[in-house]
């Protein structure tokens, strides 16, 4: 194989490596096979996905008897559908949202009342932390889609797409503080990143429920949608349209380098928006895309 062939298919190995890599492991304690035994053991609803034909998915978070609550299980499916949305290559864009009109009430609270010790939190925290950094990794523009309640953990989720629609009747709580604890699947982090850290501050001291006005506002959410029910997620696939047309080479690279901005310094970042823009400049979109234009002039 050729040298140059050999350096590109090591680079691309690289950079998905970098994008499924854990965020933990044993060196921060971190035991990945023993978190999801522990997890297994607790159990409930479902976390379901659908790739659509125009390169759009759906995630469910369901559990609907319990407002969607995240369970043992549901951290480990979550887990399992965000690596296969990471082999997906044909896909633009996700869609997270919760069955039944509403979004999700965070952790379990059953799960996470046997999972109080200290050390299993720390645990759920890194397996959580992991799996939604991998969420916001995607090269898939993603959105959720806020009906009903987004409380707790599920608050945190909500953080980890790229955009928050709410519906009109919906409320986003970092419900944290009264349970005495901050949050842990890396909500603060995000919060921080998308809203600045002096109205984080004043929403995780004050657990107070933002509506969607208030979210819009502060730039929290992104719009707010006037539909409900079934209709809420055909509003949200407009939405999401309009920001997913295209090729999804070319979609995937602007997410990427979106990506890369957010995570890496300045100069870093520069770096790899230059060894992302190799992989599309020259390409059979770009030149297609460059023969049009110049035919036009
Ligand atoms: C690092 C992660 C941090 C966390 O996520 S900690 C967990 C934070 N979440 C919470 O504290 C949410 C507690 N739940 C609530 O405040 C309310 O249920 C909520 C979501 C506002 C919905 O209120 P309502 O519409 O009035 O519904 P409801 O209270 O009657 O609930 C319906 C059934 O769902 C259950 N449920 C709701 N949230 C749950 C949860 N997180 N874990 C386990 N079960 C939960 C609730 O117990 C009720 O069950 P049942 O019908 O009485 O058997």
């Amino acid at each position: 194989m050729p040298l140059t062939i050999l350096r590109c298919a090591m680079k691309r190995a690289k950079a998905r490596w970098c994008q499924h890599r854990s965020l933990y492991n044993s060196s921060h304690g971190f035991n990945e096979t023993e978190a999801k035994r522990a997890l297994a053991l607790h159990s409930g609803g479902s976390v379901n996905l659908h790739k659509g034909q125009n390169g759009i998915a759906e995630l469910c978070l369901n559990n609907p008897s319990r407002k969607n609550a995240i369970s043992g299980s549901m951290m480990l499916e979550l887990e399992e559908q965000i690596s296969d949305l990471e082999k997906w290559n044909d896909g633009k864009g996700l869609i997270v949202y919760g069955a039944e009109d509403t979004f999700c009430s965070g952790a379990d609270l059953s799960a996470t009342n046997a999972l109080c010790k200290p050390k299993d939190g720390l645990m759920m925290c890194m397996f959580m932390q992991s799996t939604l950094t991998r969420l916001q990794r995607l090269p898939l523009i993603s959105v959720s889609l806020v009906q009903g309640k987004a409380i707790g953990g599920g608050a945190e989720i909500c953080t980890a797409c790229d955009f928050r629609l709410m519906t009109e009747e919906s409320e986003i709580r970092f419900v944290h503080k009264h349970m005495g604890i901050v949050p842990g699947w890396g909500g603060a982090s995000r919060l921080i990143q998308i809203i600045g850290p002096r109205q984080a501050l004043k929403l995780l001291s004050s657990a107070q429920g933002i509506h969607p006005e208030h979210a819009l506002s502060i730039g929290l959410a992104d719009d707010i949608l006037s539909s409900t029910a079934d209709k809420a997620m055909e509003e949200a696939q407009t939405w999401i349209s309009s920001y997913t047309k295209g090729p999804a080479e070319t979609i995937r690279a602007i997410k990427k380098v979106v990506t890369s901005g957010r995570e890496h310094a300045l100069v870093d970042s520069l770096r790899k928006e230059k060894d992302i823009f190799g992989t599309v400049w020259g390409g059979p979109v770009h030149l297609q895309a460059l023969s049009k234009v110049l035919k036009r002039n």
